[in-house]
This record gives C-alpha cells, structure tokens and sequence, in this order.
C-alpha cells in the first residue's frame, strides 16, 4: 500500500468516494498483466493503437481547457497540460509503438474502437457542457491515475526487469517527468475548487469522476478483448 506523500486534496476526496470504480481503474487485470508480464501482447498492441486516437482527443480536450480559462494563469496550466501530451507523451507514444511494430501509418489509419470513443467524447462533452472544474475533473483519472498506476507497477518485483515487455511501458509512467505532470493536475484541481467549489457541488463532480473512471477501465478491458 502506497501511502500519499501529501496532504489529503480534491483528488484524494473523489477517490475516497468512488473507491470501488477507482479500484477497478487502477488495478484492472490488463494493469496486472503488464507488471506481471503475462498480459498478452496482442492485446497490448491493440491498446497501443487504440491510446494514440485517445490521445489525440484528449489534446482536443486540453485545447478546450485553454478556450475555458478565465485568465492567464488558467489558459497557462491547460497548455502546460496540452504540451505534456503533444511534445512529450505522444513522442515517447509513437516510439513504444515502433518498438512493438506499429508504424506512424499504421496508427494513423486505425479505426477508433467503440470504447475509445466513449471515453474521450464523454470527456469533451462534459467539458463542452460544463466549466473548467467539470472538464479538469472528467480528465483527472487520465493523467493521475497513470501516474499512480506506473508508481504502482514499479514497485511490483521483476516489473522493470529487462524479461518483462511492458517494461518501458511502466519507466514511462513512473518517471520524474510524468509524476510532475500529474502532481500539476492535482495543484490545479484544488487551485479550481478554491475558488468558489460549493460542497452542494461535490456530488456532482464525483458523478464525473465515477463515470471517467468507469470509462478508463473498460478502455482496459477493450484492450484485453481486443474489441473494436
Ligand atoms: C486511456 C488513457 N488514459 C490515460 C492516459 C494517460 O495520458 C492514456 N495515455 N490513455
């Protein structure tokens, strides 16, 4: 059990609420089977293909974060976010992919598959609808929940061992660079609730969090179906 290394902020409150859907997320089978190394390959392949159309959402996502900002400093903390996916992420994406045979063309004639479009159009239909809050939160279970998932699977024996192929999977996600990413969306999230977040609020955006996070588990399990 990894023990928070902060004080308990919004995030850990919408965790707290919706343990059993965060669960779910965080621990899904496919996530055992990489730091484990049995997941099988061509359902990492399958995910593989099916993350590089989610990611390209979910920087269309970002960019509405930016368009939502009120002032600088919020356009400022969803492009720092948005240049997390398109100058970081997405490098490090296309070179995972190569490593396991996925070409740029490749990636870019897939067919988006039923569970990736209900993730990412749930996230930008909430944002369309809501505020910067409901956008930042339906997005949180992305970017922090990888983060603790990678820290995770890091401490798993063997699971970075040079044996397991989902080892630059995990590098990737327990890396300084990616923890920093996810330590900005939880500083955010609070920075958004401090101003003016009502506790008759609260509910609501747990229901955002729940479902995104519902969402994020049956894109694994997608992956370990290989369902279109
Ligand atoms: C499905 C999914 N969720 C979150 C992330 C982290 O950005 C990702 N790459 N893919």
């Amino acid at each position: 059990m990894l023990l928070p290394s902060h004080s308990p902020d919004l995030f850990d409150r919408f965790v707290a609420e919706a343990r059993a859907d965060w669960a779910a997320y965080v621990d899904h089978a496919f996530v055992r089977g990489m730091g484990d190394g049995t997941l099988p390959q061509e359902s990492f392949r399958h995910y593989l293909v099916q993350d590089y159309l989610f990611l390209i959402h979910f920087a269309r996502a970002y960019a509405l974060a930016i368009y939502k900002g009120r002032d600088l400093r919020e356009m400022q903390a969803s492009l720092n976010g948005l240049k997390a996916i398109l100058d970081v992420e997405m490098d490090l994406h296309v070179g995972l992919c190569a490593g396991w045979g996925l070409s740029a063309a490749e990636l870019e004639r897939a067919a988006e598959a039923k569970a990736t479009m209900a993730y990412t159009r749930y996230v930008l239909e909430t944002g369309l609808r809501g505020d910067l809050l409901d956008l930042h939160v339906a997005l949180s279970p992305c970017v922090i929940g990888y983060a603790e998932i990678g820290r995770r699977l890091a401490a798993v024996p063997g699971a970075l061992d040079d044996a397991n192929p989902y080892r630059v999977w995990i590098a990737e996600y327990a890396g300084e660079a990616y923890q920093e990413v996810a330590r900005a969306a939880r500083e955010n999230l609070d920075r958004l609730a401090a101003e003016g977040m009502t506790e008759a609020r609260f509910p609501r955006l747990v229901t955002i969090f729940r479902l995104a996070c519902r969402l994020e588990a049956d894109f694994w399990e997608m992956g370990m179906t290989l369902a279109g």
